[in-house]
């Protein structure tokens, strides 16, 4: 078993709990209740490279990291600092987050919110739509290609932007074939738990200039953000660097500042 067949079976039986406490016409139908999620692909295309800040409480690769007593008050301050987006957390096991992280979250921004998981079914995504997110990952590696196209598909017609997520070649032509317009190459071995700061360098190039790209974990620094500009970043994921410093707020506006620089990124079509 890998880390991530690990974490997709405590998914699977975690969703079978609350499949069996709210029937699924219960979430469509506060889904109709909660307002529209954000189109977010035309601001990713304009100039600059975006940052969505993650909220991260622990992971399989650092363990603890941070306690976030109150995710709206982190969240809060990522706004402050001029984050794009908000991602949260919500598989419990291994990051310590929930679905009232995401609603804590959504009532205290305006920006756009990921709901991060390990979306396996589309029970999910109306979840994700119910708790107010307005983009939801889906891991290439965890998803057979009939599952991603339809999760796409479906995501999209209840209006979510789906993040495709892929570590390597194989899966950035599975994200395109499947349709897919936003890509995440996360730097994270999702089976090892290795980085390679190399991967979004490697594999940008294979994702269509008419997408939007996303350089995703392992990133620290201002100087790491204008390096992914360089190779053709439109946005970066950052979670432990900002949950484990001292200031989050001036830690995100510091990697906006580096990312604003009108050299780096012209708007795209
Ligand atoms: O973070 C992990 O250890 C991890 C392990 C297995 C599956 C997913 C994992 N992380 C999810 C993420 O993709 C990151 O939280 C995100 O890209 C931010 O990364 P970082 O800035 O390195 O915290």
């Amino acid at each position: 078993m890998t880390v991530l067949d690990e974490i997709l079976a405590g998914v699977r039986a975690d969703l079978a709990e609350r499949q069996a406490q709210v029937p699924l016409d219960e979430l469509k139908a506060r889904c109709a209740r909660v307002p529209d999620g954000k189109p977010v692909v035309p601001s990713f295309r304009n100039s600059g490279v975006r940052v969505i800040a993650e909220v991260k409480r622990r992971s399989p690769s650092k363990g603890a990291l941070a306690d976030i007593p109150d995710p709206a008050v982190l969240a809060a301050d990522y706004e402050a600092g001029g984050a794009f987006a908000i991602s949260v957390l919500t598989e419990q096991r291994r990051f310590g987050g929930t679905l009232a992280d995401l609603d804590a979250v959504r009532q205290a921004v305006d920006v756009p919110v990921l709901r991060k998981d390990f979306v396996v079914s589309s029970y999910q995504l109306w979840e994700a739509r119910a708790h107010g997110a307005d983009l939801v990952l889906l891991i290439v590696a965890a998803l057979e290609q009939n599952a991603l196209v339809s999760l796409i598909e479906r995501a999209e017609s209840i209006g979510l932007t789906p993040l495709v997520e892929a570590h390597e070649a194989d899966e950035v032509r599975r994200a395109v074939d499947a349709g897919a317009t936003v890509i995440g190459v996360n730097a994270r071995n999702l089976k090892t738990l290795d980085v390679d700061p190399g991967a979004f360098p490697r594999l940008a190039g294979l994702i269509p200039d008419g997408c939007v790209k996303i350089a995703e974990s392992g990133i620290r620094s201002p100087h790491d953000v204008i390096e992914l500009a360089r190779e053709g970043a439109d946005a970066v994921l950052v979670g432990e660097s900002l949950v484990t410093g001292k200031d989050p707020r001036t830690a995100v506006a510091d990697l906006v500042a580096a990312g604003a620089h009108p050299a780096l990124k012209q708007p795209r079509s």
